[in-house]
């Protein structure tokens, strides 16, 4: 039974991958019922993404199954079958980001029961799952941490508190705002405690006072860690700012792997999320672009090299771009990536569509802005350079080698 069960599935989805899935729509909205069988629909809508991969086992075994049937949650072979069917889709949702040329995996949600006899493909893929490299592990982390947190705060009361939320300021706005008056890339500066590849970067770390002199220094916006296994980040600093008076835009760095997450934020004061798409496929990346433009967020969706940006490229909706300079599968960091993805047609496509570019990461010297300027890019995300001074006031005016506070 388990047999047939998951050839079926892996016949139907290479005949729907060979059937060019991301091209013919007749195939895609097949590949959605095979994909979408244990999820709830979030927003009324069915999505392929991490939704449907955290959390129906455990809806299952508290018997309270999603889909037309009821089932007996005691018993054991339909579990099993479901557990089958549900670690498939991992493996499927894995293979199709794979095929847009995503590296990153998603967490499998269980082992496949003992017995199972499934396509040997499957199977090697998934044998001994562990991280292959630190975003793999972040993002692993991060679907058993908003599982959790799901449970906390369901979606409802989310939207319930959307209703009392103050309106989100205009982050792409501010961005502009600042080049026109300042003649420099916008500036994001990102209240920073931690990262894994730098360690503790300033120890005497108030997130507010540091939010309030990159805001005195002329920042545009500001960015706030809020993962706090690897960053020492947290919501409560993003409330704590959004709270304080500060006035600039609000970007929640955070690894977005479920739309929840995207809730999550403006309800604790986020006015912009990150979309990153080493982690995201294109309709989950698609599916968040429109559920930020819903709840009023400014999406930044984050590239890193050609394959990305030419898959974002053909994504319709995208304002702003960023370009992270850091591979953070690597750690390294390379400031001439800005320049080598903006160059040629892929530049001409963005001027084209109006895509406001974010340069990101590695920016330490007024060198290093007019680079990234030269290159193109209209704002800049900098974390390390400036928050490490010991007055981030002026670690902002010694990274443009010029004073942009408001006069
Ligand atoms: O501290 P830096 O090198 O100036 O980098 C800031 C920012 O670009 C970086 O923190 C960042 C860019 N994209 C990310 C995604 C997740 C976490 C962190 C990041």
């Amino acid at each position: 039974m388990e047999g047939l069960a998951s050839s079926r599935v892996w016949f139907d989805f290479h005949s729907l991958l060979n059937s060019s899935y991301t091209q013919n729509p007749s195939s895609r909205s097949n590949f959605r019922k095979l994909i979408s069988f244990p999820s709830a629909p979030i927003d009324g809508r069915r999505t392929t993404n991490s939704c449907v991969r955290s959390r129906s086992m455990n809806q299952l075994k508290s018997g309270t199954l999603v889909g037309s049937s009821i089932v007996d949650p005691s018993s054991e072979s339909i579990l099993d079958e479901l557990k089958i069917k549900e670690w498939e889709i991992g493996a499927l949702k894995d293979e199709l980001a794979a095929t847009q040329g995503i590296r990153i995996r998603r967490r499998p949600p269980t082992n496949p029961p003992l017995h199972y006899v499934g396509a040997f493909e499957f199977r090697l893929q998934n044998e001994g799952s562990s991280p292959r490299n630190i975003l793999e592990e972040i993002v692993w982390n991060k679907d058993v941490e908003v599982t959790q947190m799901k449970e906390k705060h369901t979606i409802y009361s989310l939207k319930k508190a959307l209703e009392s939320v103050h309106p989100p300021r205009d982050f792409i706005g501010a961005l502009k705002a600042s080049y026109q008056r300042t003649g420099f890339p916008g500036l994001i500066a990102e209240v920073k405690k931690a990262s894994p590849s730098r360690g503790v970067l300033r120890e005497d770390f108030d997130p507010v006072e540091v939010a309030k002199a990159y805001e005195k220094g002329g920042a545009a916006c500001l960015s706030v860690l809020t993962d706090s296994k690897y960053f020492q980040g947290s919501f409560e600093n993003l409330e704590a700012i959004r709270n304080a008076g500060v006035q600039c835009p609000l970007l929640c760095k955070e690894f977005i792997v479920d739309a929840w997450q995207l809730y999550y934020a403006r309800t604790k004061g986020a006015d912009a999320v990150l979309l990153i798409a080493a982690v995201l496929p294109d309709l989950d990346i698609k599916y968040m672009i429109q559920i930020c433009k819903m709840i009023g967020l400014t999406a930044l969706v984050e590239v890193h090299d050609e394959i990305e940006m030419d898959r974002m490229l053909t994504i319709d909706g995208i304002e702003l771009i960023g370009i992270n300079n850091r591979n953070l599968e690597t750690f390294k960091v390379d400031i001439s990536n800005t320049k080598r993805l903006l160059e040629g047609e892929r530049g001409e496509k963005i001027r084209q569509k109006d895509i406001i570019v974010v340069g990101e990461s590695g920016l330490f010297t007024p060198a290093d802005i007019a680079y990234v300027q030269e290159a193109g890019v209209k704002a800049i995300l900098v974390g390390e350079s400036i928050v490490k001074q010991k007055d981030p006031t002026q670690g902002i005016r010694q990274l443009f080698g010029k004073d942009i506070s408001h006069p």
